[in-house]
């Protein structure tokens, strides 16, 4: 069982951060001092919840230590709440109206659906069910009342191929199935895709992984992803997921090339009390370095730092993504210690050549697919199996808290064929 949490900070840490943090606010900046806001209180949370989401068995809930309220600055104010320059400042006032104007487009509220743990489970399986439909329907309509013969094959493996599994992944599980049904004299159509359900669990299973918190101080870790794939979203739902797991959260705000998405960032750490390190006009590797001093400095458990998106044929834009890795190195030794690349669902095969391109140049330690609730096929995660395995942290099926899950193989085939 992974550890997910390094052991609870004493309790007298707690105040001594939040004093610091809330004389960090109150003073004035040192020039060259990085710019952020306050940190948060740790948040009571559903523990049990999210101790499932991240796969940490160990670390007991707490409750919640609640730092003072940071003193009001005097006058003039030295910073304002995201405590960055006052350029800054004013666009992010234009950004909270923006953000307002867009509520839940921009950067969606990510707050939780009521219910019981148990109520959510199965709300998240029919979720991903409902999103993966079309490929499971495809393929459950083969079985029904099929002979187990060379049509059957021939369909399985459209249906399989159409599901963006691609050439490979598909060829592997017919060759494997026809073995199995030959082995074990499987005689029924329900007994065949039985073996193929249980063949997609083996070859996904290599891919869980869940994502271990704790190991550094802070953990830093570095997203990256192709236009429009969800990256500041799933940061704004990882963060808030860490923050109730009484993990301090330090965000940079990396993309300084998508108009607002900056200050999209900023407005929500305003909101959800997270610290966001931003620069008015910015070298990314200037901003992600930044905010690795700063939350070194600041003893923050989780540094996230978002990119801009980009396209894997833009080679520049992946130098620079490059550039930024070695440069958040030179911040902290070992850093980041994850490099997650962040897929849109729906993007179908394309998002295999998307991982290659992504781990040649970064290293990726881990993917997160969102959108699976779109008009994504899902088979694209055999294909990531077979071909290029790096680790499912999560896959994410809306916009809410809860719609983000760490990746199950017995889950994902369940979806996929019932
Ligand atoms: N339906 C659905 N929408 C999602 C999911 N994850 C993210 N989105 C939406 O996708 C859109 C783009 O998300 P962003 O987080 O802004 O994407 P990004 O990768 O940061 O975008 P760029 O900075 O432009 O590269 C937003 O409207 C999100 O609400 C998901 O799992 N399901």
């Amino acid at each position: 069982m992974f550890s997910f949490f390094k052991k609870k900070k004493p309790e007298a840490d707690t105040p001594a951060l939040a004093e610091a943090q809330s004389a960090a606010l109150a003073a004035p900046a040192a020039p060259d001092e990085p710019s952020g806001q306050a940190d948060a209180a740790p948040a009571a949370g559903p523990a049990n919840f999210l101790r499932r989401l991240f796969g940490g068995g160990e670390a007991e809930p707490v409750a919640p230590v609640i730092p003072e309220a940071p003193a009001e600055p005097e006058s003039p104010p030295a910073r304002d709440a995201t405590n960055i320059d006052p350029f800054a400042a004013r666009i992010a006032a234009d950004a909270a109206v923006l953000v307002n104007t867009y509520e839940g487009q921009l950067f969606p509220e990510t707050a939780e659906r009521p219910g019981s743990e148990q109520e959510k489970k199965k709300s998240w399986m029919a979720r991903l069910k409902a999103g993966l439909s079309k490929t499971s329907s495809n393929l459950s309509l083969l079985f029904v009342g099929a002979r187990i013969d060379e049509d059957l094959y021939e369909e399985l493996e459209s249906a399989l191929l159409m599901s963006d599994a691609g050439m490979d992944a598909t060829q592997f599980l017919l060759d494997s199935l026809r073995r199995k049904v030959k082995e074990e004299k499987l005689l029924d159509a329900a007994a065949v895709k039985g073996a193929l359900r249980q063949l997609l669990v083996e070859m996904m299973r290599p891919l869980e992984k869940p994502l271990e918190l704790g190991r550094h101080e802070p953990l830093v870790m570095m997203i990256a992803g192709v236009n429009g794939a969800g990256k500041t979203t799933t940061i704004g739902k990882l963060a808030k997921h860490m923050q109730r797991f009484e993990q301090s959260v330090l965000l940079a705000a990396g993309d300084t090339f998508r108009a607002a998405a900056r200050e999209q960032l900023m407005v929500w750490g305003q909101r959800n009390n997270v610290t966001v390190i931003s620069q008015a006009s910015g070298d990314p590797a200037a901003v992600a370095y930044d905010a690795v001093q700063s939350g070194k400095a600041r003893g923050v458990d989780v540094v996230m730092v978002d990119t801009a998106g980009r396209l894997p044929t833009q080679l520049h834009l992946m130098e620079e993504l490059k550039k930024i890795k070695r440069v958040i190195g030179k911040g902290m030794d070992d850093a980041p210690h994850e490099v997650l690349l962040v897929i849109d669902g729906n993007t179908g095969q394309n998002a295999l050549a998307q991982v290659k391109a992504f781990d040649d140049a970064l290293q990726l330690t881990g993917l997160v697919i969102t959108k699976l609730d779109g008009t994504a096929k899902g088979g694209i995660l055999a294909a990531i199996a077979r071909t290029r395995p790096v680790p499912v942290y999560f896959i994410g099926v809306g916009e809410k808290l809860e719609d983000l899950q760490p990746f199950s193989a017995e889950e994902f085939a369940e979806a996929l064929l019932g």
